[in-house]
């Protein structure tokens, strides 16, 4: 009887068109996983010989772009491995996904009437390899857009009113500098498109058998939309190319339940014909949403080679480097991606010279120093920093004078640590992120693991961290998102993550966190402006 009963309740599918692979998950009504797997570029599909998912020439290093077969070829194999999985396709309700931001995808004229006449016995890649006017695609790794940049700064007046209008300053990976690159070189191309779209409504239009809107968390990485009006901004669709706004369609809230699945996939599945598609969106909106911060006060650490701060903000406030998208889950939210290149490798670094190697020794450094190390305050920054713009290391002892280097290991250790932590909170400051009792901290990525590190990360943001077990957040974010969508009108994202067990609470900050590192906080600001000073 349960048995049966399980075998009728919804199940949702989620997808994710990441850089080196496409993944896939099956989730039941609550969340759970029921079936996973991947479709690895490279090794399943070498006849379109990309190396790390991506096509580079010695001739052009900075172009880089992706065969925009290969992803429909990875989604015929990924099918095909669900189905061996023995997923019974008829439970699905709803399919939604991501893909990586910023790469762009260009239908040619006709097209459309070929994705909507799709014949159930054939795989997709047998009848979609003429629908595109150009490919490769241009993808986010691309950088030969700089001057396309400036011009469309330009347009607006400057890149300070571009990261106003669009979450970002212009940047070579953005699609709108990749579409004025395009239609400059390849006008006869440019003509010949019908539409453009990003990598990740260019899934969803697969599931669609018709042109997907582009959904606004994932157009926000175009320097093409206005974050605030939700629509795509004149002045800088003029700048890149005549015609734009009928390439690109409407760009529609990220939780938009795009229309019933294809009969394609009916026939050739046996999917349901009330399945629905929600929106795709980007990898990064979408992790933000798989990490489930689901409101106001969340912020997600994902402790990695490079450390990537996730925020949930109410305004769209850009500072400098960083990017601000609109929210995936909450339309009238906002959400923001900070990058710190000095992540792991450095922390790693500090180690190796003051641990000998050993993250044992490494924690009981940290732990045998107090909170605020006796006033000691360094930045550590291997690579030139996005934020601070400085390289270098920059010991300070509690008199604000530099010194070449500490004392002691231990200082060395939590000098490096809370430094690291104190540097995030004020970039996240920076963005207007208001640390407050309701802010919650999920931490993700090698170094969540490790439960001193994450204590200081608790004590220097004042707020309670928990531990994400979520790999793939950005496909876990596709099947939550899909289930959201079509019960949006009574749920919240929030309630909709209800059903899934209670993130693992993992540290607390001590009483006295706040009343140390908030001072410190205005320390490091004006330690930075010395460094700057000094480098500049
Ligand atoms: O460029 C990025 C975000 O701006 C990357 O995170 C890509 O989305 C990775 F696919």
């Amino acid at each position: 009887e349960q048995q049966q009963q399980q075998s009728t309740r919804p199940t949702y599918l989620g997808l994710d068109f990441s850089t080196q692979q496409l993944k896939a998950v099956i989730v039941d009504d609550d969340l759970a996983v029921l079936h996973e797997t991947n479709v690895q570029y490279d090794n399943d599909l070498p006849e379109f010989r990309t190396y790390g998912g991506v096509l580079q020439t010695k001739a052009e290093p900075n172009v880089v772009t992706v065969p925009s077969l290969m992803w429909v070829k990875a989604l015929d194999m990924i099918m095909d491995r669900l189905r061996v999985c023995g997923v019974d396709f008829s439970r699905v309700a709803a399919v939604s996904g991501s893909a990586q931001q910023h790469g762009t995808v260009y239908w040619a004229k006709g097209a459309r009437k070929t994705l909507g006449n799709l014949d159930p016995d054939k795989f997709l890649h047998e009848q979609l390899v003429s629908v595109f006017s150009v490919t490769p695609a241009p993808i986010w790794m691309d950088s030969s857009t700089s001057l396309e940049c400036r011009q469309l700064e330009e347009a607006v007046g400057g890149p300070e009113r571009m990261a106003e209008i669009t979450g970002s300053r212009a940047y070579e990976r953005f699609s709108g500098p990749q579409i004025a690159k395009i239609y400059k070189k390849r006008p006869e191309a440019y003509e010949a498109t019908e539409r453009i779209s990003l990598v990740s409504s260019f899934a969803a239009s697969l599931f669609l058998g018709d042109y997907a809107p582009i959904d606004w968390a994932d157009g926000s990485g175009m320097n093409l939309l206005d974050l605030r009006s939700k629509d795509w901004r004149d002045e800088l669709l003029e700048a890149c190319a005549p015609g734009l706004r009928d390439r690109l369609g409407p760009s529609v809230s990220s939780s938009s339940d795009c229309g019933p699945i294809a009969k394609y996939f009916v026939e050739r599945f046996g999917f349901d014909d009330r399945c629905r598609v929600v929106a795709f969106t980007g990898d990064n909106p979408a992790s933000m949403a798989g990490l489930r911060l689901s409101r106001e006060g969340d912020l997600a650490c994902s402790l990695g080679t490079s450390d990537v701060l996730f925020l949930w903000l109410n305004e769209p406030k850009v500072v400098g480097e960083g990017h601000v998208f609109c929210n995936p889950v909450e339309d009238e939210a906002y959400m923001a991606v900070l990058c710190s290149k000095n992540g792991s490798l450095t922390r790693e670094r500090i180690r190796n010279s003051a641990a000998g190697g050993d993250w044992k020794i490494f924690n009981e450094l940290l732990d045998n120093t107090p909170r605020g190390n006796f006033g000691n305050c360094a930045l550590y920054l291997d690579q030139r920093e996005i934020a601070p713009a400085a390289v270098g290391d920059h010991r300070f002892n509690k008199a604000n004078d530099r010194v070449g280097r500490y004392s002691s290991k231990e200082v060395e250790v939590r000098a490096l640590v809370e430094g690291q932590f104190i540097g995030r909170r004020a970039y996240a400051e920076d963005f207007g992120f208001e640390l407050g009792r309701r802010t919650r901290i999920i931490a993700t990525g090698g170094a969540s693991a490790n439960q001193a590190i994450l204590q200081v990360l608790s004590d220097v943001f004042n707020a309670p961290v928990y531990v994400a077990e979520t790999p793939n957040s950005a496909m876990m974010g596709g099947a939550y998102r899909a289930k959201h969508a079509l019960r949006k009108n009574e749920l919240s994202f929030e309630q909709v993550l209800e059903s899934l067990p209670e993130p693992r609470l993992v540290c607390r900050p001590y009483d006295d966190a706040n009343s140390i590192y908030a001072p410190m906080v205005e320390r490091y600001r004006s330690l930075v402006e010395r460094i700057l000073a000094e480098q500049a």
